[in-house]
């Protein structure tokens, strides 16, 4: 039965069989992952495999809530600095502060903002405690890894080997349908006399576990960093370098307050979960993927 059949009338003359309204209907379907929340997921436990064999241990990151002090004053941050802006982070409006900050650990990172210390001269402006309070959605993992890290400054000495994989939050361009969010993958080595060279290398080895090992690094800066460098990896599919994270040393700004000792150095990097999935699962848009607006 046809629009024409009705238009031309001539639905008259057609022969049709008796409904059968005991047929059964389509199976019903179970619920399923989204293909590509089951891509990111894959990938996910890839890289949780990778950082395991590595001897890392899997950072505790279920608080998407963190405080500004802990997710920039702790990591040197300054206050002035353009990201810890209301248009670059979300802060929360209840509960808008923390109250649960270790007192003496406090004191020691607003000193180094101002006056430096540890051979730096610090920032030199009027460190105010109300912004390090005020809570925030995470902007990156490494809120986390302070913590970890001044939660090991309080014991005597042993060295770790980190990882978190996690959602993070930028208030970015978003749209109403689109929230500014990713996963951010962070891995840390924690020991006395570490240098670049071990960060050359903890980066080869990582990255090629992920078939990508011809990487070249390029300078760059982090305001917990020094010296910064993103990675870049030479993707045979697409002819090209492709960027594939940021890495540095935590600046000693950062580590002797927190109490480590002085020979203590920690090499970290970073990179999202979002782009390894678009890539290996050659999805070409990331909103499919998640959502997200920004360009990762
Ligand atoms: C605002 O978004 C930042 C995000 C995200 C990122 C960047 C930096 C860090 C970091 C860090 C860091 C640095 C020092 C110390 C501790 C952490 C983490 C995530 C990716 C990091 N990037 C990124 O993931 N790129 C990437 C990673 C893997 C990959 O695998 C494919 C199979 C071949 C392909 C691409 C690089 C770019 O995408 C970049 O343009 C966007 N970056």
């Amino acid at each position: 039965l046809t629009r024409e059949n009705l238009q031309r009338g001539d639905w008259k003359e057609l022969e049709f069989k008796e409904y059968n309204f005991t047929a059964k209907g389509l199976p019903i379907d179970g619920g399923h992952l989204h293909p590509l929340l089951k891509a990111r997921i894959k990938v996910r436990q890839q890289l949780k495999d990778i950082f395991r064999q590595m001897g890392f241990e899997e950072m505790p990151t279920n608080n998407f809530v963190e405080s500004s002090f802990w997710n920039f004053d702790a990591l040197f941050q300054p206050q002035q600095h353009p990201a810890r802006d209301s248009h670059d982070t979300f802060f929360l409006q209840a509960p808008s502060t923390t109250n649960e900050l270790p007192e003496d650990y406090v004191e020691r990172v607003k000193c180094v903002h101002e006056s430096g210390g540890y051979g730096s001269r610090g920032y030199g402006y009027d460190w105010k405690r109300a912004e390090a309070d005020k809570n925030l959605l995470r902007t990156h993992t490494t809120a986390v890894s302070s913590r970890m890290l001044y939660a090991l400054a309080q014991k005597p000495f042993v060295p770790k080997k980190y990882f978190s994989i996690d959602r993070v939050f930028r208030n970015e361009a978003v749209d109403r349908t689109h929230l500014a969010e990713f996963h951010q993958i962070e891995g840390l080595v924690c020991d006395r006399g570490l240098t670049l060279g071990d960060l050359l290398g903890v980066l080869h080895d990582f990255f090629s576990r992920l078939g990508m090992s011809k990487l070249k690094f390029k300078p760059a800066y982090n305001p917990y960093t020094e010296p910064s460098m993103e990675i870049f990896s030479y993707h045979e599919g697409f002819k090209k370098w492709v960027e594939v994270g940021n890495s540095g040393m935590f600046r000693p700004e950062m580590l002797l307050p927190m109490g480590l000792p002085e020979d203590v150095r920690v090499i970290a990097w970073g990179l999202s979960l979002e782009r390894p999935t678009m890539i290996l699962y050659g999805i070409d848009n990331i909103r499919d993927l998640f959502g997200s607006k920004i360009d990762l």
